[in-house]
């Protein structure tokens, strides 16, 4: 099968800037896949030029094996010149910037509209209000629509046709805590619930450790990092943390005994483990030094520290 998306060397440059040099990413089928990097990076490129808004000066589109930028097919010209080849263009849905809505229409009038440009049956409607958790807002006027509300109409608007690619620019972007639980909901379920691949871009590292199955950090104009999320969280390095009545005396108990264990600012150690067995020899072996322990817990670095530390400089 192939990939839901892959993109080869695609390279595009804004007058004397280069934005995207020789990009390269594949977009395994089913995967819920973040898009990182930071501003001015190029991931709002990127998502029009995969979206066929924006043409790029080299390299292929290719979307669920369909090239997005052929000559040989039957091609659809846009307003704004690209030239995308129509049936790679109908196993896309995308959701770029703010949803576009007609506050006065209900969300079933406004998704008939799409049903309409796309061809599609009425039962289209149901189905996707369905998926975005709002059939019972179906009659309901989209002004009346909190913001997340409107967020979910737009997805559902997107997956008008059933889409095999879902494209996101920013989905949480501006929504409150419970808009946000609501998007990282749907759009992880989505593969099972639909088929559907997600594909989105994002400045929120702590949705992509809890939402994204794979991500990739855009640097330069190409891929400089990329990893399945369980593989990178393995591969992170772990820590016990303790609270304890003498730190400087468990400090010394613990290097001592070989452990790579620092004393924080805070007055709390910190000490690198892997096993649970190293774990429970800690608390062993501070309890045989007459160390009492206040507190201990288990830390895993998180996407966010990772990714300041690694890629913001
Ligand atoms: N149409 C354009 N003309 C000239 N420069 C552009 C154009 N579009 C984007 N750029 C430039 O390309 C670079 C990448 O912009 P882009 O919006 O893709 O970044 P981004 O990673 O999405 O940033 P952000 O996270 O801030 O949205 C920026 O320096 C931007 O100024």
């Amino acid at each position: 099968m192939p990939d839901a998306l892959m993109l080869s060397n695609i390279s595009k440059s804004f007058i004397d800037k280069t934005v995207l040099d020789e990009l390269n990413l594949a977009v395994p089928y089913g995967s819920v896949f973040a898009f990182l990097g930071n501003n001015g990076e190029g991931k709002s490129t990127t998502i029009r030029i995969l979206t066929g808004l924006a043409s790029p000066d080299n390299g292929e589109v290719v979307i669920c094996g369909e090239p997005l930028f052929s000559r040989h097919r039957r091609l659809l010209r846009r307003t704004h010149g690209v030239s995308v080849n129509c049936a790679a263009l109908s196993l896309i849905g995308g959701l770029i910037d703010a949803p576009s809505l007609y506050p006065n229409l209900t969300a079933a009038e406004f998704l008939s509209i799409g049903c309409r440009i796309k061809g599609l049956s009425r039962s289209e409607i149901a189905r996707v209000l369905s998926v975005v958790s709002l059939q019972s807002s179906a009659d309901r006027v989209v002004a009346t629509f909190s913001l997340g509300m409107k967020q979910r109409l737009a997805i559902a608007h997107a997956l008008l046709g059933n889409p095999k690619l879902l494209i996101l620019d920013e989905p949480t972007n501006g929504l409150d805590p419970s808009g946000i639980r609501d998007i990282r909901k749907l759009l992880a379920e989505l593969p099972a619930t639909t088929g559907t691949t997600v594909f989105f871009s994002t400045h929120n590292l702590d949705e992509v450790e809890k939402m994204a199955t794979r991500f990739a950090v855009l640097k330069a104009g190409s891929i400089q990092f990329e990893s399945d999320i369980t593989q990178w969280k393995a591969s992170q390095q772990q820590c016990q943390v303790i609270e304890v009545a003498k730190p400087q005396q468990a400090l010394a108990c613990l290097t001592g005994q070989g452990f790579n264990a620092r004393l924080l600012d805070n007055g709390l150690v910190e000490i690198d483990t892997i096993t649970r067995e190293q774990q429970a020899a800690i608390h062993r072996l501070l309890i045989k030094h007459d160390v009492e322990i206040y507190q201990s817990y288990h830390k895993k670095q998180s996407l966010e520290q990772w990714f300041t530390d690694e890629h913001t400089h």
